[in-house]
């Protein structure tokens, strides 16, 4: 009898603590059908995509902010509320599963390392991304600028065209340059070949998260996606293997530290040939990330990484910053070309800072550009570039309204807190003067996600501004520019992207 009394009570706090815990669950999505959940919200492009993490996040602001979404057996929340968001980010770093997508491509540099590796080597690579490395940049920045400009010339006053190719290019290079000291300028044919290549690779994650049947590695790696995918991920290695061998080559070289002269007797042919082109460039001798990471030790005097991290590493960076802030800078210059008053307003300023001068932007401009940071802003709030990340939930967690339980995933979803209530009824226009009166900007400090937020958020971030207010000060000295942001198509291939309407024209300035 005891025995039937002690299985009838335990059965019974069973089903109290799943009535308990069910009171605290946030609600599910609408459209969620039996078994399948909210899988047709992944069928499609990315055209479909996109419309689709609009449709959730506006979703699940109306929930209440907190939501359930399935994806056939796997649950997940979706989050909007910057606070909550931020709870989620800084508790919790594991990616989840989805990032394990892009490790063929990208190993376990800082995006898709596991949490035990990502906090050794995010302090190490924090002290890489200081302000003095970051200032050492912006002959590199400069020098870009001014050849995107020559390159643009060709299209004044020629009615609208697709910046995008010439700004991808540049961004490509500029990046490589800061990344490992390589100037693709002069490979024209390899630098073509990498965008085209990266984008199909980035595509190719995008199917494979699309499709949930490949989340299993035996289907997908029968897939002739797979197979195109190893292709290309193959052709991406090939380069950056090259240069970093070559770089560990001088670094592990006793005479590294002996003058330039000295280190031309032993490092090869074709990386005294990529060193000859980055410093005619530069006109200095710059280091690159991957210089620095070589150059980092650990605490047993040994360097800090091996080959496979620093290859890791480089790699991550090439992709999650040529990308980003490429597009960012194809959107802001639509934006800027969609509003005159904005624009008159961005060349005002240039003026007090530069005068009619063309000179190169000093470290001590950028500061001063204070119009310029909030038009940027204002375009990545309405367009964040990652419009959603993920984390996995490995121990439960009190929000704000509700409990999340550990062993899902969790959509934060920065789009939905970019366009929060919390932003005032005109969340939707664009409106950069909001960010020059703190009483026009949300209260919570969380509310601007754009480069993620907490200890993981993007290491890159000071460096994109930088980036992006150098050359946008190169480009709007010289160009009056026009374009009609309304007609932009957008998708979501990993990243977002222009699919369309995007055309901008330029003149030059009187
Ligand atoms: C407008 C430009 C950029 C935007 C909007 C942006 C946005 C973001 C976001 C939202 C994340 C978080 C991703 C996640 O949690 O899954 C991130 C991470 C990261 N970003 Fe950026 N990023 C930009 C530029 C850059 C640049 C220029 C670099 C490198 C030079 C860079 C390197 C990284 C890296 C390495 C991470 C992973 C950090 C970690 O996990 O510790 N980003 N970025």
């Amino acid at each position: 009898m005891i025995y039937i009394v002690c299985i009838f009570v335990i059965f019974g706090l069973y089903l109290l603590k799943g009535y308990l815990r069910s009171r605290h669950e946030p609600p599910s999505l609408p459209s969620d059908l039996p078994i399948l959940g909210h899988v047709h919200l992944l069928i499609g492009g990315g055209l479909r995509l996109w419309e689709s993490i609009k449709t959730i996040s506006h979703e699940c602001c109306k929930a209440g902010d907190v939501a359930k979404l399935s994806l056939g057996p796997i649950k997940c929340y979706v989050l909007t509320d910057p606070d909550d968001i931020k709870i989620v980010a800084n508790s919790c770093f594991e990616k989840g599963f989805l990032y394990d997508f892009a490790k063929p491509w990208l190993g376990e540099g800082l995006l898709t390392a596991p949490v035990t590796k990502w906090k050794t080597h995010r302090k190490l690579l924090n002290t890489t991304f200081n302000q003095q490395v970051l200032d050492g940049f912006l002959d590199v920045f400069n020098r870009q600028s001014m050849l995107l400009l020559e390159q643009l010339a060709m299209e004044e006053g020629k009615g609208s065209f697709d910046h995008e190719k010439y700004i991808m290019r540049n961004s490509l290079e500029t990046i490589y340059l800061t990344a490992t000291g390589l100037d693709l300028r002069a490979e024209k044919t390899l630098n073509a070949k990498y965008v085209t290549v990266t984008d199909k690779v980035l595509r190719s994650v995008i199917h494979r998260i699309q499709n949930i049947w490949y989340y299993k590695d035996f289907i997908w790696n029968m897939s002739s996606t797979k197979k195109q995918q190893d292709k290309d991920i193959e052709f991406l290695h090939g380069v950056s293997n090259m240069i970093v061998k070559e770089r560990k080559q001088y670094h592990s070289s006793p005479i590294k530290n002996s003058g330039w002269l000295n280190t031309k007797k032993c490092i090869s042919f074709s990386l005294l040939f990529h060193f000859f082109k980055y410093f005619r460039l530069t006109g200095k001798n710059l280091k690159s990330f991957g210089d620095l990471l070589f150059d980092l030790e650990g605490s047993n005097g040994k360097s800090a990484f091996s080959n496979q991290d620093v290859i890791d590493h480089v790699n991550t960076l090439i992709v999650a910053g040529y990308d980003t802030i490429a597009t960012n800078l194809v959107i802001t210059l639509l934006l800027i070309g969609s509003y005159k008053e904005v624009q008159d307003k961005i060349y005002k300023e240039l003026e007090d800072v530069f005068g009619q001068s063309d000179r190169d932007v000093e470290k001590e401009d950028l500061p001063r550009l204070t119009y310029l940071e909030a038009v940027i802003k204002e375009s990545l709030r309405l367009y964040p570039i990652a419009p959603m990340i993920t984390r996995l939930i490995d121990k439960d967690l009190k929000l704000k309204n509700y409990t999340l339980y550990s062993g899902k995933i969790c959509l934060l979803s920065i789009y939905g807190a970019h366009r929060h209530p919390v932003w005032g009824e005109d969340a939707n226009d664009f409106k950069p003067e909001r960010w020059l009166n703190p009483e026009t900007l949300p209260k919570s400090p969380n509310s601007f996600l754009a480069f993620s937020v907490g200890r993981r958020n993007c290491i890159g971030k000071a460096y994109a501004m930088m980036w992006l207010k150098t050359i946008i000060s190169h480009f709007l000295r010289k160009y009056l520019v026009t374009g009609d942001h309304k007609k932009t198509v957008l998708k979501f291939d990993f990243l977002l992207k222009p699919y369309s309407g995007h055309y901008i024209a330029i003149e030059r300035r009187k």
